[in-house]
């Protein structure tokens, strides 16, 4: 029997992140809710979760080998923002790219490299509080919308090419994506790709000076709003440009800093 509630288990937080782990067993997962609710998602065959809600008198039977996770009270930013570390196969762009196994990375460690994330209401963001307040908090007076799919984006193939181009900005980089998805591609310290899968509802800042890229998903389509502080400037300064002063700040405050941290190194 299990009671999973900080009174009662020890290292509850813990717990939870191991839940929320993806993860499988060499043998069937069983549970029966006896009380309260929570989530269990599943993989189906493209590799796009599943959510399950259990409640009181629900009984689940996970077959073995299924990547799963579980989820009782996280970080619900997690079911728009994914981000893992991505392989070294040239094959189709759209693709996840995942390594095998897995390696997954979390928010706060995307955050530790500068990169910020947020879960919002994307049904409500023309009357959305939470975005008001991030907005006037960091100062973010503009704001455009993008469309990316050949119907709506002027030199779309251009565009996608461009995008996909590593490069920086000397400004931040704000999206929040009110539908579709796709995948803002960052490096870490040592250098390696990590994927950052925004859906629905998810906004990101990438920092000033961080080398990215940018690429639709399987799905071929997202909306996203665009912000900025003051007029914006979108030029991308393709790799190398490292003698820039945001590249420098960049280096400076994420990189160095905590260059002794094996946190988000992908030799770690
Ligand atoms: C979904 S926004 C399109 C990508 C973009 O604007 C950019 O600058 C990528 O680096
Ligand atoms: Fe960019
Ligand atoms: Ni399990």
């Amino acid at each position: 029997m299990l009671d999973l509630c900080p009174e009662k288990v020890d290292k509850y937080e813990e717990k939870l992140r191991n839940f929320y782990t993806e993860h499988i067993h060499g043998d069937e997962e069983i549970r029966y809710c006896l009380e309260g609710s929570g989530y269990f998602d599943v993989r189906d065959k493209d590799d796009r979760w599943i959510r399950i809600w259990i409640k009181p008198g629900d009984l689940i039977v996970l077959p073995a080998g299924i990547y799963h996770r579980s989820d009782y009270a996280l970080d619900d930013r997690e079911e728009v923002l994914e981000a893992w570390y991505m392989d070294d196969s040239t094959e189709d762009q759209r693709l996840p790219h995942h390594r095998e196994p897995k390696e997954l990375v979390s928010l706060d460690k995307l955050s530790e490299l500068g990169v910020l994330s947020w879960r919002l209401d994307a049904d409500n963001y023309e009357a959305d509080e939470e975005l008001k307040k991030i907005r006037a908090d960091r100062g973010y007076s503009y704001v455009d919308f993008i469309e990316v799919c050949p119907e709506k984006l002027p030199n779309y193939e251009e565009k996608i090419k461009n995008f996909f181009e590593e490069h920086l900005h000397t400004d931040e980089e704000i999206r929040y994506c009110l539908a579709g998805s796709g995948y803002f591609d960052v490096r870490d310290r040592n250098d390696a790709w990590i994927r950052v899968w925004v859906k629905k509802g998810g906004m990101i800042v990438l920092p000033a000076g961080i080398y990215h890229r940018f690429t639709l998903d399987s799905n071929n389509y997202i909306k996203a709003m665009r912000l900025f502080i003051g007029d914006p400037i979108w030029t991308p300064f393709n790799r190398p440009h490292d003698h820039l002063p945001a590249r420098k700040d960049y280096i400076e405050t994420f990189v160095q800093k905590d260059a002794a941290s094996p946190a988000v190194d992908a030799a770690a």
